[in-house]
């Protein structure tokens, strides 16, 4: 079993929570209630967010081309301006604002600012315009965390020269959530988890999700998603769950609960 040993200098734990683009919309300030339920008992919070279907909205209208490749974008040079400017300009600022609103001290930022998200292409010959982290300046986060602000992060990397890669808001999540060693990796989504045969799963180790994903029970959006979880885990963040925005889902295991007669 990995161990989790923490080297963070600060003595309060840290949660990363993803939004997904399929959530946005229907968050409100009961939902984030939650946050400051999670402040008070001595969390710090940092937010990242996808965007797929304002992204697929706005790439539409401006008739430009993509698909996915298991969950991930597939990302064409007219394509990735479109989707940072639609994750910088338009859904990063508005949940921003919710937060705020909220009574939640908020600030927004992408991969851009203090080279937050350095990243490099995935593999630009398959995925265009799609990145992978390389480095999370975590220096940023934690100076932005100890002042009691909620960083937000918008899934755009950058590499060394400047251009913005689209990256997966399940991938950065779970960059983030392993670079500050987080406590907890919360994915928040339209769905209460892991649904095989129409059935939630409240559990679910390693091994089942690669068997879910070879028999095509698992697909689409839910795959980077699973991936991530399994990566963090592995690597030693304790608790990585899939959930709704009532927080009931999936809680990832690292290996199978001893079975409670
Ligand atoms: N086994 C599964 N259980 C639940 N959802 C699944 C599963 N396989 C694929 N999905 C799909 O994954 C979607 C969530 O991924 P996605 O649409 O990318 O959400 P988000 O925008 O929150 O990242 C679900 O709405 C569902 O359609
Ligand atoms: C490379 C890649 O797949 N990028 C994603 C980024 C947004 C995202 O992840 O949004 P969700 O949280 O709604 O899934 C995309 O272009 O859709």
């Amino acid at each position: 079993m990995t161990t989790y040993k923490s080297t963070h200098p600060t003595a309060r734990k840290i949660i990363v929570i993803k939004l997904g683009g399929s959530t946005l919309e229907g968050l409100n300030e009961a939902f984030f209630s939650n946050f400051k339920k999670m402040q008070e008992q001595g969390y710090d919070i940092i937010i990242t967010h996808g965007g797929g279907p304002a992204i697929n909205n706005e790439l539409a209208k401006q008739q430009v081309e993509s698909h996915t490749l298991n969950g991930i974008r597939v990302t064409n040079e007219s394509a990735i301006g479109i989707v940072a400017s639609t994750l910088i300009a338009k859904v990063n600022p508005k949940l921003v604002y919710e937060l705020n609103k909220a009574g939640i001290s908020a600030i927004g930022l992408s991969g851009f600012d203090q080279l937050l998200l350095h990243a490099n292409y995935l593999d630009k010959e398959t995925f265009g315009y799609v990145g992978e982290v390389v480095e999370v300046n975590t220096q940023l986060l934690k100076t932005l965390l100890s002042q009691g602000i909620i960083p937000v992060i918008a899934c755009i990397g950058v590499t060394m020269d400047g251009q913005a890669l689209n990256i997966n808001g399940d991938t950065v999540a779970s960059a983030v959530a392993l670079a500050v060693e987080a406590e907890s990796l919360l994915l928040v989504t339209d769905v209460a988890g892991i649904r095989i045969n129409d059935k939630f799963q409240t559990h679910a180790t390693p091994s089942a999700i690669e068997k879910w994903i070879d028999e095509g029970h698992i697909f689409g959006g839910m795959i980077p998603k699973v991936q991530g979880a399994i990566q963090v885990l592995e690597a030693g963040v304790p608790s990585v769950q899939i959930v709704n925005d009532s927080l009931i889902g999936t809680n990832i295991l690292s290996q199978e609960l001893s079975k409670v007669e």
